[in-house]
C-alpha cells in the first residue's frame, strides 16, 4: 500500500500555511480576529458550501445558528492538562495556582482585565484548565511570558499536556484499568495514547506503597488485584500507519516513564492479530494465543471539520466529499477495532468532525455489519461526566450533500441524480452514508447514545464520540458484506470480510500442533524488601498480566482467544519463525571485546528500513537474565535478586548490550518475543524504558552503565543503600540544581556520603520533612560522581524548570568551577574543563544528557506542531475504493 500517500496526499497542515490574507472580522471576546491582541491573523472564514451544509442539513437548531457559526470563528482558548501520573503533578498545579493564576489576574491588557485560568468543569479532579486567550497571544504578549514560560518548561517534563478540550475526552470514556490491554488504533501524535497511560497508572503510586507495607508486615502472599507489587499489568499498544508520526509517538510517550508501551505502525483497516502466548502441553504440543484488547480506541482520520479554530484550511478546502471519501476507512477502523475486543470489552469512536456521514454513518454500518446489537451496542454514558454539555448523537434520516451542493434525502435519490449515478457506476457512492431506523425498535441502533460536541456548547472545537460494547464473539458469518454501492461491480469493500476472516473464525476453535521450538514462558520472581521506602521511591515492575485474581501467566482468565490457522499456515508459519531465529532465543554473553565492538543502536527515529526480522524495522532482543552485563549492574547497584531480570531489551540485531539496555513490563516481552520474526506483519517501532546507558569512565572498578533518569523510578524500589545519597534540606537541592560540577565537600548535609561514596552512578533521595527547610513530597533524582565532584544528571532546561518551580530561581545555571563564566556554549566550555580540575566522565556525562534534551526538544517541537494542527483530511483523495484493495494486501 502507498502508505503516507494514501492520507499524506489530502492532508492539510492546519494553522502553518493557511491562508491568512484579508477576510472579515466579527464578534465580542478577547479571542476575536481583532487586531488588539496582534497575532491571530486575519484568515478568509468563509465557505460557502461549508455553511450551507450545516445551515441547511438540520444538525443545528435554527436558534442556535449564529451562536455556533460565530464560535466557530473564534480563536480556541488554550487548555492544558495536569499529567496525573507523575508524584510531582499536583506541587505543578500548586505552582500555577499560587504563582501563575494571582499574576494573570491583576492584568489588563489593551485596557482590559484578563480573565484567569479556570478549571475545565467535566474533567475529573480539576485537573485540566482553560485560559480564555489563545495560544498565539500567550507565545507573543509580554504580558504572559511567565504563564509561557511555565506552560513550556513543565510541558518538556511531561507535567502538563496542552491539548484541546474535545481532545480529552474519548479516553475518559474507555474506563482503562491497570491491568487491561489498550489498543490506539490512530494514535499520532499521542496526546489521547499520553492519556491512556497516565491512566493505566493512576492510583500506582499509592497501590506500590500499599504493597510495600504488606511486604513490610511479613505478608508476601499479598498482591492487589491484577497488579504486580502495586505496578500495572497492562500493556497500551499505540499504533499510526505514518511512519513519522508514529515516531512522534515514542518521544510523547517516553515522558511518561512506562514500560507498558508499545508502538507499532501498522494499518488499523488490517490492524494484525498477534499471539500474547504459547502454551505448552505436557504430550510436547503447543497452541498460540492470540491477544484481545480490553480496550480500544479508533480516533480515526477525519474531515476535521470540527476543527476550523485551528485548523483554518477547513474554511478554504472544506467540501462535502471530504466526509464521503473517509466514511469506508472509518468504517473498516471501527469493525477492526470490535474484532480485536474482547467480549465484554469496550471501545470509543471519535472524530472530530461533526458530519453524520463519519459519525452516526460509520457507527451504524459497523454495528451492523457485525450482527447487530446481539453483537454490539451503544453504552448510555449519559450519566458519566455530567458537566460536559453534549447533544444526543443522530437517529437517523440525515441528508448528504454532493460536491454541487444537491441534497439527496436517501441512497435511492442519490441513485435518481446524475452525479449520484456517476459516484455509484464507479463504486463510490456507499448506503451506507444514510441511515434509516427499522421499524423494530429492538433491532434499531441506538444512536442517539453517541456524544455530538458543537463548538458553542462550552467553547470547543467540534467532535463525536460513541462508546461501544462488545457483548459476544463477532463470527465470520456475522459480518455482513457492505450495503455499499449500487450496481453489478463487486466493490473491495465486499471482499474485504475475507481479509478479517482468520481473526473472527479463530474466535471459537484452537489449534494443536507439535512443535520443539516453541520458546518457553517467563518465570515469576519474588517480591523485594520495600518497607523501608516511601511511596514515591518505589516503583515495582510487573511479574504478569492479568484481570483481578488471575495468578501470573494465567491467560486463560484473560480471556485470551485461541486462534484457529490453516495448517498450511502454521507449518508456514513456524517454519519461517525457524528460520528467521525468534527473538525468545536469549542473546549470547558475548566478551568484552565483542561487545565493543558491535555496532549499537542509535535512535533510530529518521530511518526507515533497519533490516529487522519485524517488518523491516527496528530490533528487539531480550538478554538472558544471566547475561554478564546484568550481573556486573546488578552488582554495583545491589539490585534484589528479586528485580525481574528477563525483561531487559537491547535494540540491535546482535543482541549486545553495546550502548542502551531498555526495560519493558512482562506483556510487552510476551508479544515482542512472539511477534518479531519475519512471519509476523506487525510493525514494532518501540517500546521499553531507557533503563541503563553506557558510559566513558575513567576508573576500572566503576560501572560503565548508569542508570537512565526515565529508568529510576523503576529500579529504585530495588537498589540497595549502598548506591544511594540522602538529603532532606531545600538548599542540598538548590546547590546541585544550580551548579554543574558542584564540589564534592560543596554541599554540607551530604559532604560526608559524598566523600566516602564510589565513583560513578548514584541516587539522590531527597525525603519529605516537617521542616521549613525540607519537602513536603519526596524526590528522586540521579547523580554522578566523580573524582572531585558530584553531579546531578538533568539537563539545563531540567534544572532551570525545577528552579523556578520549587525556589523562584530564574537565574541562570552556574559553573561552580568558575573558569567559563563568559562562555555561551556548554559544549565548548565543557571541554575547555576536561582538560582541568572536571574530570572527563562528569563532562561527559553531562554532554550526553544535554545531548538526549536537544533531540527530545527537536521531537518536541514536531509533536507541537502536529497537536496545534490536528490531523485533518479536508480533500480526502477519492481513492475509497483503492484504500480498500490496500487494505487487503497480505
Ligand atoms: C485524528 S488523528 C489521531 C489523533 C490522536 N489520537 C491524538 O489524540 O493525538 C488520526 C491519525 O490516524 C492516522 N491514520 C490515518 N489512517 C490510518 C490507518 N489506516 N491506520 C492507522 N492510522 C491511521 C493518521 O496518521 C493520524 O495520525
Amino acid at each position: 500500500m502507498a502508505r503516507g500517500k494514501k492520507f499524506g496526499r489530502g492532508r492539510k497542515g492546519g494553522n502553518r500555511g493557511g491562508n491568512r490574507a484579508g477576510g472579515r472580522s466579527e464578534g465580542k471576546d478577547d479571542r476575536d480576529n481583532n487586531e488588539k491582541w496582534g497575532t491571530y491573523k486575519e484568515i478568509v472564514q468563509e465557505n460557502e458550501i461549508f455553511e450551507k451544509y450545516y445551515k441547511e442539513g438540520g444538525l443545528i437548531p435554527e436558534n442556535e445558528w449564529e451562536e455556533f457559526w460565530g464560535t466557530l470563528k473564534k480563536q480556541l482558548p488554550t487548555t492544558f492538562r495536569f499529567t496525573g501520573s507523575k508524584g510531582h503533578a499536583d506541587n505543578v498545579l500548586a505552582t500555577l495556582k499560587d504563582v501563575h493564576i494571582p499574576h494573570l489576574k491583576g492584568l489588563t491588557w489593551d485596557g482590559e482585565q484578563v480573565e484567569a485560568p479556570e478549571p475545565i468543569a467535566w474533567y475529573p479532579e480539576g485537573r485540566a484548565y482553560k485560559f480564555n486567550v489563545g495560544k498565539s497571544t500567550i507565545r507573543r504578549c509580554p504580558p504572559f511570558k511567565s504563564f509561557q514560560r511555565f506552560l513550556v518548561a513543565e510541558t518538556s517534563c511531561g507535567n502538563i499536556s496542552r491539548q484541546e478540550e474535545v481532545s480529552m475526552i474519548p479516553p475518559l470514556f474507555l474506563d482503562v484499568q491497570p491491568w487491561h490491554a489498550v489498543l490506539d488504533m490512530c494514535a499520532a501524535p499521542g496526546s489521547k495514547t499520553a492519556q491512556l497511560m497516565e491512566l493505566l497508572h493512576a492510583g500506582e503510586e499509592a497501590a506500590i506503597e500499599e504493597a510495600a507495607r504488606q511486604h513490610a508486615a511479613g505478608n508476601t502472599g499479598f498482591e492487589p488485584k491484577g497488579l504486580d507489587h502495586g505496578r500495572a499489568t497492562g500493556l497500551i499498544v499505540a499504533n499510526d500507519v505514518e511512519y513519522k508520526r508514529a515516531h512522534m509517538l515514542v518521544h510523547q510517550t517516553k515522558r511518561l516513564n512506562s514500560p507498558n508501551i508499545i508502538i507499532t505502525n501498522n494499518d488499523a483497516t488490517s490492524y494484525p492479530s498477534m499471539i500474547e502466548n504459547i502454551l505448552h502441553r505436557p504430550d510436547g504440543s503447543w497452541k498460540r494465543e492470540f491477544l484481545k484488547f480490553d480496550r480500544v480506541l479508533a480516533d480515526v482520520p477525519c474531515s476535521g471539520d470540527g476543527t476550523p479554530r485551528k485548523n483554518y484550511n477547513v474554511w478554504k478546502d472544506w467540501k462535502p466529499n471530504g466526509a464521503m471519501n473517509l466514511h469506508a476507512t472509518q468504517v473498516k477502523i471501527l469493525i477492526r477495532g470490535l474484532q480485536l475486543l474482547k467480549p465484554g470489552g469496550r471501545i470509543v469512536y471519535s472524530t472530530c468532525s461533526m458530519n453524520p456521514i463519519e459519525n452516526e454513518a460509520v457507527v451504524a454500518a459497523a454495528i451492523e455489519r457485525c450482527g447487530g446489537a446481539d453483537k454490539v451496542q451503544l453504552v448510555d454514558v449519559s450519566d458519566q461526566m455530567p458537566e460536559l454539555k453534549r447533544i444526543p448523537g443522530l437517529k437517523g434520516g440525515w441528508k448528504v450533500m454532493s460536491n454541487q451542493g444537491e441534497w439527496w434525502n436517501t441512497y435511492e435519490d442519490a441513485l435518481a441524480s446524475e452525479t449520484g449515478k456517476k459516484l455509484a457506476d464507479n463504486n463510490k457512492l456507499w448506503k451506507s452514508w444514510w441511515y434509516t431506523a427499522p421499524e423494530e425498535e429492538e433491532k434499531r441502533v441506538l444512536l442517539e447514545r453517541t456524544l455530538r460536541i458543537y463548538p458553542h456548547l462550552q467553547d470547543t472545537g467540534g467532535f463525536y464520540v460513541a462508546v461501544l460494547e462488545k457483548k459476544a464473539d463477532i463470527k465470520v458469518g456475522d459480518i455482513r458484506a457492505s450495503t455499499a454501492t449500487s450496481g453489478a461491480a463487486t466493490p473491495a469493500e465486499e471482499v474485504k470480510t475475507e481479509e478479517t476472516t482468520e481473526e473472527i473464525k479463530t474466535e471459537e476453535t484452537t489449534e494443536v500442533i507439535k512443535t520443539e521450538a516453541a520458546p518457553e514462558a517467563p518465570a515469576p520472581t519474588a517480591a523485594p524488601a520495600l518497607a523501608h521506602l516511601k511511596k514515591e521511591d518505589i516503583h515495582t515492575p510487573t511479574h504478569h498480566h492479568g484481570p483481578p485474581d488471575a495468578p501470573p501467566h494465567s491467560p486463560k482468565k484473560r480471556h485470551l482467544e485461541p486462534v484457529e490457522v490453516s495448517p498450511e499456515a502454521i507449518a508456514k508459519r513456524v517454519k519461517l519463525e525457524k528460520e528467521s531465529s525468534p527473538t525468545p532465543t536469549p542473546a549470547p554473553h558475548n566478551t568484552e571485546k565483542a561487545l565493543e565492538k558491535a555496532a549499537d543502536t542509535k535512535p533510530a527515529q529518521k530511518q526507515n528500513n533497519r533490516g529487522g526480522t519485524n517488518g523491516g524495522e527496528e530490533h528487539f532482543v531480550y538478554l538472558a537474565p544471566d547475561h554478564e552485563v546484568l550481573k556486573e549492574i546488578y552488582e554495583f547497584y545491589h539490585i534484589s535478586p528479586a528485580f525481574p531480570r528477563d525483561r531487559f531489551l537491547v535494540r540491535n540485531a546482535e543482541g549486545n548490550p553495546t550502548r542502551s539496555i531498555y526495560y519493558t513490563c512482562s506483556l510487552a516481552r510476551s508479544i515482542l518475543t512472539h511477534n518479531t520474526s519475519a512471519a509476523s506483519s506487525a510493525k514494532f517501532i518501540h517500546s521499553g524504558v531507557k533503563m541503563f546507558v553506557k558510559q566513558d569512565v575513567q576508573d576500572p572498578s566503576t560501572c560503565r552503565w548508569r542508570i537512565q533518569n526515565e529508568g529510576m523510578p523503576i529500579l529504585v524500589g530495588w537498589m540497595g543503600d549502598e548506591r544511594t545519597i540522602t538529603a532532606t534540606k531545600r538548599e542540598t537541592v538548590h546547590t546541585l540544581l544550580k551548579e554543574l560540577f558542584c564540589k564534592e565537600t560543596g554541599v554540607e548535609e551530604i559532604k560526608d556520603r559524598v566523600l566516602s561514596i564510589g565513583m560513578g552512578c548514584c541516587v539522590l533521595k531527597v525525603l519529605p520533612t516537617e521542616g521549613e527547610d525540607g519537602f513536603k513530597d519526596a524526590m528522586i533524582l540521579p547523580l554522578w560522581k566523580s573524582r572531585h565532584t558530584i553531579n546531578l544528571m538533568l539537563p539545563k532546561e531540567e534544572r532551570k524548570a525545577m528552579l523556578a518551580r520549587i525556589f523562584q530561581d530564574y537565574s541562570e545555571i552556574l559553573d561552580s568551577t568558575g573558569k567559563n563564566k563568559q562562555d555561551k556554549k556548554d559544549a565548548e566550555a565543557t571541554e575547555v574543563k576536561a582538560e582541568g580540575e572536571v574530570e572527563a566522565d562528569a563532562v561527559e556525562v553531562l554532554k550526553e544528557v544535554e545531548q538526549e534534551a536537544a533531540a527530545d526538544a527537536d521531537s518536541d517541537a514536531e509533536v507541537a506542531v502536529a497537536e496545534e494542527e490536528g490531523f485533518v483530511i479536508v480533500d480526502a483523495p477519492e481513492t475509497t475504493d483503492v484504500a480498500m484493495e490496500d487494505a487487503q494486501k497480505p
